[in-house]
Protein backbone atom coordinates (compact mmCIF):
# COMPACT_ATOMS: atom_id res chain seq x y z
CA UNK A 1 0.00 0.00 0.00
CA UNK A 2 0.89 3.02 -0.86
CA UNK A 3 1.87 6.03 1.88
CA UNK A 4 -0.63 9.07 1.23
CA UNK A 5 -0.28 12.97 2.09
CA UNK A 6 -3.72 12.81 3.67
CA UNK A 7 -3.60 16.94 5.08
CA UNK A 8 -3.98 18.04 1.69
CA UNK A 9 -7.21 19.98 1.31
CA UNK A 10 -8.42 18.57 4.41
CA UNK A 11 -7.82 21.38 7.39
CA UNK A 12 -10.38 24.11 5.81
CA UNK A 13 -12.75 22.27 4.79
CA UNK A 14 -13.64 19.16 6.89
CA UNK A 15 -15.67 16.73 5.79
CA UNK A 16 -19.63 16.72 6.83
CA UNK A 17 -20.60 13.25 8.01
CA UNK A 18 -23.71 13.05 7.37
CA UNK A 19 -26.58 13.64 3.91
CA UNK A 20 -23.60 14.28 1.95
CA UNK A 21 -23.91 12.36 -1.87
CA UNK A 22 -20.84 10.69 -3.48
CA UNK A 23 -20.18 9.81 -6.45
CA UNK A 24 -18.74 6.15 -7.48
CA UNK A 25 -17.15 4.86 -11.01
CA UNK A 26 -14.99 2.32 -12.43
CA UNK A 27 -13.16 4.54 -14.58
CA UNK A 28 -13.11 2.91 -17.52
CA UNK A 29 -16.89 2.62 -17.70
CA UNK A 30 -17.39 6.23 -19.49
CA UNK A 31 -20.80 6.19 -20.61
CA UNK A 32 -23.13 5.82 -17.39
CA UNK A 33 -24.51 8.39 -14.43
CA UNK A 34 -23.43 8.06 -11.31
CA UNK A 35 -24.34 6.76 -8.73
CA UNK A 36 -25.28 8.36 -5.23
CA UNK A 37 -24.64 7.41 -1.86
CA UNK A 38 -25.26 8.83 1.67
CA UNK A 39 -22.40 8.87 4.16
CA UNK A 40 -22.88 7.43 7.42
CA UNK A 41 -20.78 7.72 10.58
CA UNK A 42 -19.79 4.29 11.64
CA UNK A 43 -19.77 3.99 15.22
CA UNK A 44 -17.90 1.07 17.11
CA UNK A 45 -19.88 1.20 20.18
CA UNK A 46 -23.25 0.84 17.99
CA UNK A 47 -26.47 2.39 19.83
CA UNK A 48 -27.63 2.21 22.46
CA UNK A 49 -31.05 3.69 22.29
CA UNK A 50 -34.67 1.76 22.88
CA UNK A 51 -34.69 1.65 19.01
CA UNK A 52 -31.39 -0.87 18.52
CA UNK A 53 -32.71 -2.99 15.87
CA UNK A 54 -33.62 0.18 13.61
CA UNK A 55 -29.95 1.50 13.82
CA UNK A 56 -28.78 -1.26 13.14
CA UNK A 57 -30.70 -1.51 9.75
CA UNK A 58 -29.94 2.65 9.01
CA UNK A 59 -33.59 3.29 10.32
CA UNK A 60 -33.22 4.89 13.50
CA UNK A 61 -35.02 8.41 14.33
CA UNK A 62 -32.51 9.11 17.00
CA UNK A 63 -29.85 9.34 14.26
CA UNK A 64 -27.30 7.15 15.92
CA UNK A 65 -24.23 5.72 13.67
CA UNK A 66 -25.14 2.33 11.68
CA UNK A 67 -22.36 -0.26 12.33
CA UNK A 68 -21.97 -2.06 8.71
CA UNK A 69 -18.65 -2.52 7.49
CA UNK A 70 -17.00 -4.06 10.74
CA UNK A 71 -19.28 -6.64 10.19
CA UNK A 72 -17.47 -8.36 7.60
CA UNK A 73 -19.85 -10.08 4.53
CA UNK A 74 -23.05 -11.18 5.30
CA UNK A 75 -24.20 -12.97 2.68
CA UNK A 76 -23.41 -16.34 1.40
CA UNK A 77 -22.34 -15.34 -1.97
CA UNK A 78 -21.34 -17.70 -5.23
CA UNK A 79 -18.66 -16.52 -7.83
CA UNK A 80 -19.62 -18.42 -11.32
CA UNK A 81 -18.19 -18.03 -14.39
CA UNK A 82 -19.93 -16.83 -17.43
CA UNK A 83 -20.78 -14.09 -20.29
CA UNK A 84 -19.38 -11.19 -17.92
CA UNK A 85 -16.29 -13.92 -16.84
CA UNK A 86 -16.84 -14.24 -13.26
CA UNK A 87 -19.75 -12.98 -11.60
CA UNK A 88 -21.10 -12.76 -7.97
CA UNK A 89 -24.27 -14.19 -6.84
CA UNK A 90 -26.44 -14.01 -3.52
CA UNK A 91 -27.39 -17.76 -1.95
CA UNK A 92 -29.36 -16.12 0.44
CA UNK A 93 -32.73 -14.36 -0.05
CA UNK A 94 -31.81 -10.57 0.83
CA UNK A 95 -33.83 -7.68 2.40
CA UNK A 96 -33.61 -4.46 0.90
CA UNK A 97 -31.74 -2.28 2.68
CA UNK A 98 -29.50 -5.22 4.29
CA UNK A 99 -26.00 -4.64 4.54
CA UNK A 100 -24.31 -6.90 2.00
CA UNK A 101 -20.35 -6.23 2.71
CA UNK A 102 -18.36 -3.84 1.87
CA UNK A 103 -15.89 -2.88 -1.47
CA UNK A 104 -12.38 -4.08 -0.10
CA UNK A 105 -9.18 -3.39 -1.77
CA UNK A 106 -5.93 -1.59 -1.67
CA UNK A 107 -6.08 2.36 -1.15
CA UNK A 108 -4.37 4.04 -3.57
CA UNK A 109 -2.79 7.57 -4.17
CA UNK A 110 -4.42 8.72 -7.11
CA UNK A 111 -0.67 8.87 -9.02
CA UNK A 112 -0.65 5.62 -8.46
CA UNK A 113 -4.77 4.63 -9.08
CA UNK A 114 -3.42 6.77 -12.72
CA UNK A 115 -0.43 4.89 -13.28
CA UNK A 116 -2.39 1.46 -12.59
CA UNK A 117 -5.28 2.23 -15.36
CA UNK A 118 -2.85 2.95 -17.79
CA UNK A 119 -1.59 -0.48 -16.92
CA UNK A 120 -4.68 -2.03 -17.34
CA UNK A 121 -6.06 -0.20 -20.27
CA UNK A 122 -2.35 -1.90 -21.74
CA UNK A 123 -2.67 -5.23 -21.06
CA UNK A 124 -5.57 -7.17 -22.04
CA UNK A 125 -5.34 -9.91 -19.43
CA UNK A 126 -7.01 -7.16 -16.69
CA UNK A 127 -9.95 -5.94 -18.89
CA UNK A 128 -11.74 -7.43 -15.81
CA UNK A 129 -10.14 -4.99 -13.15
CA UNK A 130 -11.70 -3.83 -10.65
CA UNK A 131 -10.18 -0.35 -9.44
CA UNK A 132 -13.27 1.55 -8.27
CA UNK A 133 -12.70 5.42 -7.73
CA UNK A 134 -15.39 7.32 -4.94
CA UNK A 135 -15.83 10.84 -4.84
CA UNK A 136 -16.90 12.55 -1.72
CA UNK A 137 -18.44 15.84 -2.01
CA UNK A 138 -17.26 18.46 0.44
CA UNK A 139 -19.72 20.78 2.24
CA UNK A 140 -18.96 23.35 0.02
CA UNK A 141 -20.26 21.11 -2.99
CA UNK A 142 -17.35 22.75 -5.21
CA UNK A 143 -14.76 19.59 -5.04
CA UNK A 144 -14.81 16.05 -4.14
CA UNK A 145 -12.12 14.05 -1.72
CA UNK A 146 -11.47 11.00 -4.34
CA UNK A 147 -10.83 7.49 -2.98
CA UNK A 148 -9.38 4.83 -5.07
CA UNK A 149 -9.65 1.67 -4.02
CA UNK A 150 -8.41 -1.26 -6.43
CA UNK A 151 -9.40 -4.66 -5.63
CA UNK A 152 -7.73 -6.18 -9.06
CA UNK A 153 -4.66 -7.43 -6.92
CA UNK A 154 -6.26 -7.66 -3.38
CA UNK A 155 -9.83 -7.57 -2.24
CA UNK A 156 -12.74 -9.20 -1.38
CA UNK A 157 -16.17 -10.73 -3.16
CA UNK A 158 -17.32 -7.60 -3.91
CA UNK A 159 -14.47 -7.67 -6.84
CA UNK A 160 -16.71 -9.78 -8.74
CA UNK A 161 -19.88 -8.05 -8.72
CA UNK A 162 -20.48 -6.79 -12.45
CA UNK A 163 -22.29 -3.48 -13.75
CA UNK A 164 -25.79 -3.07 -14.61
CA UNK A 165 -26.98 0.21 -16.43
CA UNK A 166 -30.47 0.13 -14.59
CA UNK A 167 -28.66 0.61 -11.27
CA UNK A 168 -28.96 -3.19 -10.30
CA UNK A 169 -29.84 -4.24 -6.79
CA UNK A 170 -26.80 -2.65 -4.56
CA UNK A 171 -25.88 1.18 -3.60
CA UNK A 172 -22.55 2.57 -2.33
CA UNK A 173 -22.80 4.38 0.67
CA UNK A 174 -19.79 6.22 2.22
CA UNK A 175 -19.59 5.17 6.05
CA UNK A 176 -17.08 6.54 7.91
CA UNK A 177 -15.63 5.26 11.73
CA UNK A 178 -15.74 7.53 14.33
CA UNK A 179 -12.50 9.52 13.98
CA UNK A 180 -11.22 7.97 10.74
CA UNK A 181 -10.61 9.92 7.57
CA UNK A 182 -10.53 7.68 5.01
CA UNK A 183 -14.61 6.29 4.33
CA UNK A 184 -15.01 2.58 3.36
CA UNK A 185 -17.94 1.87 1.10
CA UNK A 186 -20.62 -0.34 2.35
CA UNK A 187 -23.18 -2.36 -0.41
CA UNK A 188 -26.63 -2.29 0.56
CA UNK A 189 -29.74 -4.08 -0.89
CA UNK A 190 -31.04 -1.49 -2.87
CA UNK A 191 -34.12 -4.04 -3.17
CA UNK A 192 -35.10 -7.38 -2.27
CA UNK A 193 -32.89 -9.91 -3.32
CA UNK A 194 -33.40 -13.22 -3.99
CA UNK A 195 -31.22 -16.36 -3.62
CA UNK A 196 -29.59 -17.19 -6.91
CA UNK A 197 -30.01 -13.49 -8.29
CA UNK A 198 -26.69 -11.82 -9.43
CA UNK A 199 -25.73 -9.23 -7.07
CA UNK A 200 -24.56 -5.74 -9.41
CA UNK A 201 -24.58 -2.33 -8.79
CA UNK A 202 -24.24 1.02 -11.57
CA UNK A 203 -20.46 1.45 -12.13
CA UNK A 204 -21.14 5.19 -12.71
CA UNK A 205 -18.65 7.72 -15.02
CA UNK A 206 -15.81 9.62 -14.74
CA UNK A 207 -15.87 13.21 -13.70
CA UNK A 208 -14.49 16.33 -14.80
CA UNK A 209 -15.35 18.52 -11.70
CA UNK A 210 -12.73 19.93 -8.89
CA UNK A 211 -11.43 17.09 -6.88
CA UNK A 212 -9.19 17.67 -3.48
CA UNK A 213 -6.87 14.77 -3.06
CA UNK A 214 -6.53 12.37 -0.11
CA UNK A 215 -2.74 12.47 -1.72
C1 LIG B 1 -15.01 -5.41 -11.29
S1 LIG B 1 -14.77 -6.53 -12.57
C2 LIG B 1 -16.03 -7.70 -12.28
C3 LIG B 1 -15.47 -9.07 -12.25
C4 LIG B 1 -15.05 -9.57 -13.61
N1 LIG B 1 -16.21 -10.06 -14.34
C5 LIG B 1 -13.99 -10.64 -13.50
O1 LIG B 1 -14.15 -11.74 -14.04
O2 LIG B 1 -12.96 -10.39 -12.87
C6 LIG B 1 -15.34 -5.57 -13.92
C7 LIG B 1 -15.26 -6.28 -15.26
O3 LIG B 1 -16.29 -7.24 -15.37
C8 LIG B 1 -16.86 -7.21 -16.66
N2 LIG B 1 -18.24 -6.74 -16.54
C9 LIG B 1 -18.82 -6.18 -15.48
N3 LIG B 1 -20.10 -5.90 -15.70
C10 LIG B 1 -20.35 -6.28 -16.96
C11 LIG B 1 -21.51 -6.24 -17.80
N4 LIG B 1 -22.66 -5.75 -17.36
N5 LIG B 1 -21.40 -6.73 -19.05
C12 LIG B 1 -20.23 -7.24 -19.49
N6 LIG B 1 -19.09 -7.31 -18.75
C13 LIG B 1 -19.16 -6.82 -17.50
C14 LIG B 1 -16.02 -6.24 -17.48
O4 LIG B 1 -14.97 -6.97 -18.08
C15 LIG B 1 -15.47 -5.34 -16.43
O5 LIG B 1 -14.26 -4.76 -16.84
Amino acid sequence: MQMMDISQGLEKQPVVLHSQRALTSFQYIRDNEPSASEIRLENSSGCTCSQSSSCQSGGCPCATPVVWTQQGVQVAISVRHGAKSWTGYSDNDVPAGSFVCQYAGEILTNAVASSRLEEYDRSPESAGHALLVVREQLPSRNAYLRLNIDATRKGNVARFFSHSCDGGNLDLHLVRRTGALLPHVAMIASQDITAGSELTFKYGDPFDGKVVNYG
